[in-house]
């Protein structure tokens, strides 16, 4: 593990290719009729094409404020979010969030009818190709033989499956997934880690990760970065492409779990020194 602090995580010398997402001193705030809640303050962060970028931090720290940032549903108060140099300023087909909640599937439509749908409303195919990429995307994510199921007939982990297909099937420059699996079972939530880790191996796409969970951090990212109680702050970028599923449990990997605890419940003014 390679804490990089201040640095971009490929390291200060490298040549590096032009961000794909750049998070440019994003402060975003919620204005209720009685108070103002900052939720970050002025993040700053580069992904770049092929990351499995996650952002980690305690709860309420504006981890999933910042992912809806990017889908362009907030408008930062301060700062930018460029995608491809574009400033991002609403939703697009560009993004693609997968949620927690197992609800995000209309339950009128099948599971082939909800990987389609976005294709055919958002006219990105016609019908007889959508079909066929969904088909293709169920597949990739191993439900081959439920196309016509609806989602109230499938578990919780087969119902994120679908959601992860229907996402992918866009295509998107950006495949953004707010704590996927937190709502699932253990050993679900470690298969579905896994399954994401072999979907990334074979199509590379760019994502970002929300999660509070550390263990799932280091497994899932090949960069993290931590955030500070809210109002959200990057304390430290994280290089971790040492650790897999494989990892867990094993001391070293144990070791950079506590290691990143400590940074993420530090008192600030003790992180300094
Ligand atoms: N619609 C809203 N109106 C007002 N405040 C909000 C709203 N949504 C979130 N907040 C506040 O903004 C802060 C950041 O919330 P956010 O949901 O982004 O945190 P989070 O890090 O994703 O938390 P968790 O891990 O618990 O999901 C919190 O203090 C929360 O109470």
């Amino acid at each position: 593990m390679v804490i990089m602090s201040g640095l971009n995580a490929y390291g200060a010398t490298a040549a590096l290719p032009d961000p794909l997402l750049q998070i440019d001193g994003v402060t975003l705030e919620y204005t209720t009729r009685d108070r103002v809640v900052r939720a970050t303050h002025r993040i700053d962060l580069d992904v770049y094409q092929g990351d499995r970028f996650v952002l980690l931090g305690p709860s309420g720290c504006g981890k999933s404020t910042l992912l809806k940032s990017i889908a362009g549903f907030i408008r930062p108060i301060e700062g930018q979010i460029r995608l491809n140099g574009q400033v991002i300023d609403r939703p697009g087909a560009d993004r693609i969030v997968v949620f927690q909640e197992f609800d995000q599937l209309p339950p009128w439509k099948t599971v082939l009818g909800n990987v389609m749908f976005p294709l055919i409303a958002t006219r990105h195919l016609p019908k007889a190709e959508a079909r066929e990429r969904a088909r293709d995307c169920i597949a990739k994510v191993g439900l081959t033989g439920f196309e016509d199921s609806f989602p109230h007939q499938l578990s919780g982990g087969m119902k994120q499956r679908v959601a992860i297909a229907r996402a992918l099937a866009m295509k998107p420059r950006v495949l953004l997934m707010d704590e996927p699996f937190a709502a699932l079972d253990a050993l679900t939530r470690r298969k579905m880690q896994e399954e994401l880790l072999q979907l990334w191996d074979e199509v590379r796409f760019t994502l970002i990760f929300v999660t509070h969970s550390i263990e799932e951090a280091l497994v899932v990212g090949n960069r993290v970065a931590l955030l500070s109680p809210r109002p959200g702050r990057v304390r430290a970028e994280i290089n971790c492409h040492d650790w897999d599923l494989h990892s867990l449990g094993g001391k070293d990997f144990q070791t950079a779990a506590n290691r990143i605890h400590d940074m993420l419940f530090a008192d600030p003014q003790e992180a300094a020194t």
